[in-house]
This record gives C-alpha cells, sequence and structure tokens, in this order.
C-alpha cells in the first residue's frame, strides 16, 4: 500500500477563479523520499494542506496509507492526521511552555497509535531520537522549547514528527533558516530517521542544492496543471 496516493486532485481557493492544484496523479511508495521544488506561490504548501487535511478537498482525490482523506469528517481528519502524518513545517509550531522532552512526546499524548508504535517506553523512545539528532544533553532536554535556538527548534520538531513511527512526514522549507553545513546535516539525520522509522518523505523546498540527498526529485510545474494556469 502507498504511503501517499494523489488521483485527479482539482483544489481551488474561495475568490479565485482558476485552481492552484490540478494534479493527474501522484504517489510515495513506504519508505519513499521525495524533494517538491519549484518557485514560491505555485501552490506546494496548499498540496500539503490538501494531504494534511487542513483545507476540505473531494474524495477519491488523496488516500495516505490506505485512507481516502476527503471522506473524512473535520473531527475525523485531525485524528487521522496525528494517527498517520509527521509534519515538520517552516514555523515548527512547538508549545514554547512545554519542556523539549514533553513536545517530542505530543503526538503519543493524543494518538494511542503513536503511543503504542513508540515502543514500551514512549519517554525512552523521545530520548532517544533526540539524541539521535544531536539533542542528548539532559539539560537540552528539560529546556522549555522557546530557551532553543531555531536550529534546535527544527530538529525537536522532526523528532515529534517521527515518534511513534507514522507512514508519512510532510516537511515544508523546514531548513529555510538554516546555514549551509547545518541545513545538509539535518536533511541526512531526517532521512536516517525516516528509514528507521520506514516512513514516506515529501519534502518542499526551493533548495535545489538538497537534491543528492532524496531517492526522487519532482519539480511542481511537472506535477501540477494548475501551476502554469
Ligand atoms: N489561505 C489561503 N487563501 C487564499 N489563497 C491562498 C491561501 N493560501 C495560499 N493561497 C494562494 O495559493 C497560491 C499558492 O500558494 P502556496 O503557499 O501553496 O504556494 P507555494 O508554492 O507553497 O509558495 P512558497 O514556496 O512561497 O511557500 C498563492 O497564489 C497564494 O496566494
Amino acid at each position: 500500500m502507498n504511503a501517499l496516493t494523489i488521483d485527479s486532485l482539482q483544489f481551488r481557493w474561495p475568490n479565485n477563479t482558476k485552481p492552484v492544484l490540478d494534479l493527474a496523479s501522484f504517489a510515495l511508495a513506504p519508505g519513499e523520499s521525495v524533494l517538491l521544488k519549484g518557485p514560491s506561490g505555485i501552490g506546494k504548501s496548499t498540496l500539503l494542506s490538501a494531504i494534511a487535511g487542513v483545507i476540505n478537498i473531494p474524495a477519491n482525490a488523496v488516500s495516505v496509507a490506505g485512507t481516502d482523506v476527503g471522506t473524512l469528517s473535520g473531527s475525523a481528519r485531525d485524528r487521522f492526521r496525528v494517527d498517520h502524518l509527521g509534519l515538520v513545517f517552516q514555523v515548527f509550531n512547538l508549545l514554547p511552555w512545554l519542556n523539549t522532552l514533553d513536545n517530542v512526546l505530543l503526538p503519543c499524548r493524543f494518538s494511542k497509535r503513536r503511543r503504542d508504535r513508540a515502543g514500551h517506553d514512549p519517554q525512552e523512545t523521545a530520548r532517544a531520537l533526540l539524541t539521535d539528532l544531536g539533542l542528548g544533553d539532559p539539560a537540552l532536554m528539560s529546556a522549555p522549547a522557546s530557551t532553543l535556538s531555531v536550529g534546535q527548534q527544527q530538529r525537536v520538531a522532526a523528532a515529534r514528527a517521527l515518534i511513534g513511527a507514522p507512514e508519512l512526514i510532510l516537511a515544508d522549507e523546514p531548513t529555510s533558516a538554516l546555514d549551509e553545513a547545518t541545513k545538509h546535516q539535518f536533511v541526512e539525520l531526517l532521512m536516517r530517521e525516516c528509514a528507521q522509522a520506514k516512513a514516506a518523505l515529501l519534502f518542499v523546498s526551493h533548495d535545489t542544492g538538497l537534491e543528492q540527498h532524496f531517492d526522487r526529485v519532482v519539480d511542481f510545474r511537472d506535477l501540477n496543471r494548475g501551476a502554469s494556469a
């Protein structure tokens, strides 16, 4: 079963005359990593919102791990998102008043499935993930997220996305605030952790310098007929 299947997806923002998304077909195999590239404003983030069930899309257009996202009600979509998806966005959305470890454990608090898949001791799994991502210092793990650097917050967001092995990780420009060396290091760490969790990765970036890290590179303009409309 594919981690992601898209079949005839159209989406138009209210007040727009043309659809911003018009995709014939696209799929991600389990564990596959894809870099989705393309210029600003052509609908890459909108596509991630469609896959994550953040915007309303029709039935039979997007399937994540075998579930048709467009058929889910609002609350079922919220549940589905935390059960099956890991999200790493430009703004990391960590809860500033929670410490690093508790931020990583958030999906396990909201999803029994993620908790069950996070091993017999999710706290231990969270610590191991943070250590793998270079945040093994106990002082960092117990520090409020608001006191971490941008690069550290980004790795916490990656650990939070990965805990409990969701089938699909969606990443939207997560390296845009990083310098060249840190950027490559972060992508390598993310790929390694995705491989361990057997999670597929859809990674949106303008940065063509990152292409070498991915199984496949897709130009959004080739995928999306809406982009040139
Ligand atoms: N909430 C919204 N309401 C209405 N229009 C929107 C909304 N979000 C995005 N758009 C429009 O959809 C189009 C695509 O935007 P989107 O953010 O998906 O592009 P992008 O390729 O991800 O750009 P970037 O690389 O700059 O993030 C733009 O024309 C944008 O103005």
